[in-house]
């Protein structure tokens, strides 16, 4: 019978294995359990559970989620949804264990580690349980492209470096450039940084973790160059249990011939096999449902991880934290007390380079189908029962769903064109070679959403998103009402809008969390003053924040899907931009042009004035 969490006994470290017996065989009967001791001493996953870890501290961990630490003591679940958990640096072997939730996988055989049962659950963790360690092998599909070298092999590195792999781990890169496992290593270096300086041995650090990266060369419909990829890896695994994790880092209409040739000649015959798929995810609806219907021929549907990046920024996973563990804002997150939403990305650079790319998508399928409305989703979701994937997922949709559909009358888009400042010339949109000459593709785009549920009636969410404009930021920012009959109104002039409240969640740069008050002026008169209380975190904390990519792949490789998107968001998702999308195109609407570093075009303040709302960014306190 599982005990309450409650009874979480602590006990010493050397009675750590023989307690995860216990646990596992409590367990037998369900939930996905993959149990470690961990030591991660400054590891993003550990800092995230443990804020006062130490590095001499041994932890165990419990999830799905939270990723409840308990440190120096073994818990026991109070429902076998709970799982014994992933941890960074394996001390003990990981031992996997399929979810009655988690079907199992297509490719993994019948009688492989998922899907065991009790008394093979309890074979895996016998006397013996160290020569069944699992690996995981990650293999970096489109090895030799920018995503990889700018954030996935870096993010591998970070982790790499903070103990979070796996203790048997091997990343392959894969393409079809022709390259060395030392030119490979040659191209990672350059781009691996100690993010985490003053410390040492970094260099130290990136010499083993370069060590354990390979490369493959090969086709990306190749069912062949796929399974010679298989016996690389089955070498590195060393008869191991083997646990795949490939990530998609290539343009999106190769995803089903990689899937295909990688689920057919290159997936786990006995440990699980996943997916991470990079965004667009389609171009609308129909082409994201073929997309789906494409990747379920070869996965179920809990391998394919779908990566939103913005969703593994510290501050968006902070949003259910501030609003559910803070009785001062829940109260409040309603229509009743809130004006206005606003979402607000922002660069302070175009689409050079990426320009082929980017004109095929525009702004809105970019950054504000995926990226704002996944923060909006999470924002505006009701409260989820429970921690888990599954519930939050399921929330979120509820609030997708609940859209009202996108008026055309309530989108602004922009285009940039060139602008000289200081003597330099930026390029307009259209001057880069990739780009058509005369391309109506938006760089810039202003909307004004409504959630049509019984707690956001009325209340405009409002997004902007933006290439080549004057700051680079992304920001949540929640303006309140005015309070009624306020007795001070007179202390602010005719401008009321100073005098209310508004709530600023700062993604980047600079994560910070500031609500504007009001506030007297110390003295002997009565003048008030609009003030910040801030939390700024590089004052607060002294850790690094860790990269998105780090979170996510972390997770990935832990099973958590949380921060992934399910494809029935993702269906909702296409459903609220498509017709709007297909407006603009089939009416050829043409951008509002504004210069290349400027504030966007002067549509989006008229937008926002239709409901009486004004930027907060644009505000001389922003
Ligand atoms: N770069 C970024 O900042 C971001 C990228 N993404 C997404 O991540 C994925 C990868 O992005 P990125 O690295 O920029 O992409 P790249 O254009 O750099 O492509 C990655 C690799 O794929 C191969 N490749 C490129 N074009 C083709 C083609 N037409 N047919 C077959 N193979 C091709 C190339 O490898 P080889 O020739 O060696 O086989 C290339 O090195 C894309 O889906 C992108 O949309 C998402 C967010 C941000
Ligand atoms: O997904 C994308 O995101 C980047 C911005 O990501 P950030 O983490 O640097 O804020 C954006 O530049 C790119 O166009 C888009 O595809």
């Amino acid at each position: 019978m599982p005990l309450p969490l409650s009874s979480a006994v602590p006990l010493p470290r050397k009675t750590l294995d023989s307690s995860l017996s216990l646990a596992l065989s409590l367990f037998a009967g369900g939930g996905e359990m993959a149990l470690s001791v961990a030591k991660c001493p400054s590891s993003s996953a550990a800092a995230r559970l443990v804020p006062d870890h130490s590095p001499l501290r041994w932890s165990t961990l419990l999830r799905p989620f939270p990723r409840t630490v308990l440190a120096g003591s073994v818990a026991v679940p109070s429902s076998k949804n709970w799982n014994l958990g992933v941890a960074c640096k394996q001390e003990v072997g990981t031992v996997p264990v399929s979810s009655p939730k988690e079907a199992p996988s297509k490719n993994v055989e019948i009688g492989g580690l998922l899907g065991l049962s009790s008394e093979e659950y309890r074979d895996v963790i016998g006397p013996n349980s160290s020569e069944r360690e699992p690996t995981v092998s990650i293999t970096v599909v489109g090895a030799s492209g920018d995503l990889a070298k700018k954030k996935i092999f870096p993010a591998l590195f970070a982790l790499y470096y903070e103990d979070c792999l796996p203790k048997h781990f091997t990343i392959f890169g894969y393409a079809r450039s022709k390259m060395t496992d030392a030119e490979l290593r040659t191209m990672v270096s350059k781009t691996l940084t100690c993010r985490i300086d003053k410390r040492e041995n970094c260099n130290e650090k990136m010499e083993q973790f370069l060590q354990r990266c390979f490369y493959h060369s090969g086709q990306y419909e190749s069912e062949e160059n796929f399974a010679d990829l298989d016996k690389e890896l089955k070498e590195h695994e060393g008869g191991r249990l083997s646990n795949r994790l490939f990530y998609l880092s290539i343009p999106p209409n190769i995803f089903i011939d990689v899937v295909k040739s990688a689920s057919k000649s290159a997936s786990s015959k006995n440990g699980w096999t996943r997916v991470i798929v990079e965004k667009p995810f389609g171009r609308d609806s129909e082409s994201s449902a073929a997309l789906t219907r494409g990747l379920k021929q070869y996965l179920d549907e809990d391998q394919i991880f779908r990566i939103d990046h913005y969703l593994g920024k510290e501050l968006v996973e902070n949003l259910s934290i501030l609003r559910f563990s803070n009785l001062v804002f829940e109260p409040l997150w309603s229509r009743q007390y809130i004006r206005n939403v606003q979402l607000i990305f922002s660069e302070d650079f175009g689409t050079e380079g990426r320009g082929g790319y980017f004109d095929n998508y525009g702004i809105i399928r970019d950054i504000m189908q995926n990226h704002l409305l996944q923060i909006l989703a999470l924002f505006a979701m009701e409260t989820p029962v429970s921690l888990d994937a599954e519930d939050i997922r399921s929330e979120k949709v509820k609030v997708l769903r609940s859209m009202k559909p996108l008026q055309l009358e309530n989108v602004v888009i922009g285009q940039y064109k060139s602008h000289t400042k200081g003597g330099v010339a930026y390029p307009g949109y259209t001057d880069d070679k990739t780009v058509p000459k005369g391309s109506l593709t938006p760089t810039f785009a202003a909307a004004a959403l409504f959630i049509d549920n019984a707690r956001w009636d009325g209340v405009p969410f409002l997004m902007k998103a933006g290439k080549a404009l004057e700051t680079r930021r992304t920001e949540i920012r929640v303006q309140f009402r005015h309070v009624p009959g306020n007795l001070y109104k007179r202390s602010f002039g005719t401008d009321l809008d100073r005098a209310t409240n508004e709530l600023v969640i700062r993604v980047q740069p600079d994560e910070a969390i500031y609500l504007k008050i009001n506030n007297k002026i110390p003295g002997l008169g009565m003048r008030l003053d609009r003030s910040n209380l801030n939390l700024l975190y590089a004052s607060r904390y002294s850790k690094e924040i860790p990269d998105a990519y780090e979170r996510l792949l972390l997770d990935a490789i832990e099973g958590e899907r949380r921060l992934f998107i399910r494809s029935d968001e993702l269906d909702a998702a296409w459903e609220l931009f498509t017709p709007l999308l297909k407006e603009l195109e089939e009416k050829k609407i043409a951008p509002e042009l504004y210069p290349y570093g400027s504030c966007g075009p002067a549509g989006a303040h008229y937008l926002a004035a239709n409901y009486n709302v004004r930027w907060g960014d644009t505000a001389s306190d922003a």
